[in-house]
């Protein structure tokens, strides 16, 4: 069974949630001659049999895995072959993996003589719920994640279920915390499912986890079809990240960014919370669940310094104002704009070991 959720906004697409979906990729990409594939070596194989099946002349280009493909170097060398390749505006780009390759991909495609089509195959779960929906591409630089990229909406997206029984555990839980995030800014049931049964969330073949995906890139869905270049709304699927980015940023981008996000998701709770604008209870849920997956809910304390000045270049900050998106309730997200540096360090006190 497939399940499609359709992205509103000038280009409308759907996302396709099931099994066995490369035969949906011609559909999505008449016209082209040529489809560069863009895949890291753990999916080489799955890269291989996509390009079999995608209608089109396959032109392969592996890339680093995880952070190490999204840097534009990367990129540029990404260009240079479809240059050689004499790639043209009908052409399309496809990435075959989880969020890193997706977010290049959506990269090179949209400065690819000023934007061709693309299609994100998404393998990981992090990757389902989150990165290859919302046109949100880049890559990341010293000064901080994903501070150079475009808002490009891809012209479809798959999210083959299959792949996730070959999905490292790890990156499995990574997800989770995405999939978390959503529970806490718009849909609790996401909160109750996990809590009700935390085997099923993660076993890749099971019903409870395809529910999981289906209800998180709902709430991705309907957020950026109303506001895709973030003038407003979809902001709230930034909860957690203000911190998240900044620890990711510190680690020289070696951690997997659900566990920042995990970190961040305690943190952003804490602040909702020692604002005086979320109860307790919803607060400490936020460790609860995180930790129930077995996400990490701590980060050193010598850290903090740091970590501030990483926040700096937060997107949503503007001048020299941070602002955090917040919790007013369970699925009630606002933003908190220029909180002193007190109460930020007393929330940090929460995460720190
Ligand atoms: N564009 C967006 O809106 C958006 C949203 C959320 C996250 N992101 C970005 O997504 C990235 C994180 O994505 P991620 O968690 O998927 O990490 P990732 O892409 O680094 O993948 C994690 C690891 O899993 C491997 N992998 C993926 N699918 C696999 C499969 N089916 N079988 C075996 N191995 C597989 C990858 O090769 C990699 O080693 C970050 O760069 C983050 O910034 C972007
Ligand atoms: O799609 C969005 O908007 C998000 O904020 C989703 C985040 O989970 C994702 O990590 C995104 O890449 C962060 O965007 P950024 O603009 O803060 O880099
Ligand atoms: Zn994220």
């Amino acid at each position: 069974m497939v399940t499609r959720i359709n992205v509103a906004g000038d280009r409308p697409y759907d996302v396709l949630v099931g099994s066995d979906l490369a035969g949906e990729l011609p559909g999505l990409i008449e016209g082209a001659a040529q489809a560069a594939i863009l895949y890291s070596a753990p999916l080489r194989e799955r890269a291989e049999q996509i390009a079999a099946k995608c209608g089109a002349r396959a032109l392969p280009i592996e890339v680093p895995d995880a952070e190490r493909g999204k840097s534009i170097e990367v990129a540029a060398r990404c260009w240079d072959e479809l240059g050689a390749a004499n790639f043209t505006r009908t052409d399309v780009v496809v990435g075959v993996g989880g969020g890193a390759v997706t977010d290049l991909a959506g990269f090179v495609a949209a400065g690819w003589l000023r934007g061709v089509r693309w299609v994100p195959v998404s393998t990981s779960l992090l990757g389902m719920v989150d990165a290859a929906v919302g046109g949100k591409t880049g890559v990341n630089i010293a000064a901080g994640k994903n501070l150079v990229g475009a808002f490009h909406p891809p012209a479809g997206v798959l999210c083959d279920l299959d792949a996730l029984a070959m999905l490292p555990a790890d990156d499995l839980v990574a997800g989770l915390a995405e999939v978390i995030k959503c529970g806490f800014i718009a849909d609790p049931r996401i909160l109750e499912l996990i809590e009700g049964d935390p085997a099923g969330a993660v076993d890749p073949a099971g019903a409870v986890l395809r529910e999981l995906v289906e209800r998180a890139v709902r709430v991705k869905a309907e957020v950026v079809g109303v506001d895709l270049k973030e003038s407003g709304l979809r902001e709230i699927l930034n909860y957690g990240h203000t911190l998240g980015h900044a620890i990711e940023k510190r680690e020289k981008y070696t951690w997997k960014h659900g566990h920042a996000i995990s970190v961040g998701l305690v943190f952003a709770g804490a602040l909702s919370r020692l604002s005086g604008r979320l109860d307790d209870r919803t607060a400490a849920r936020h460790r609860e669940l995180l930790e129930l997956v077995g996400l990490p809910t701590a980060y050193p304390q010598e850290a903090w310094t740091d970590l501030l000045s990483a926040m700096r270049v937060d997107k949503k900050a503007r001048a020299a104002t941070l602002r955090f998106v917040v919790l007013d309730g369970l699925a009630k997200p606002g933003i908190l704009s220029g909180p002193d540096e007190e109460l930020l360090r007393r929330a940090y006190a929460e995460v720190a070991r």
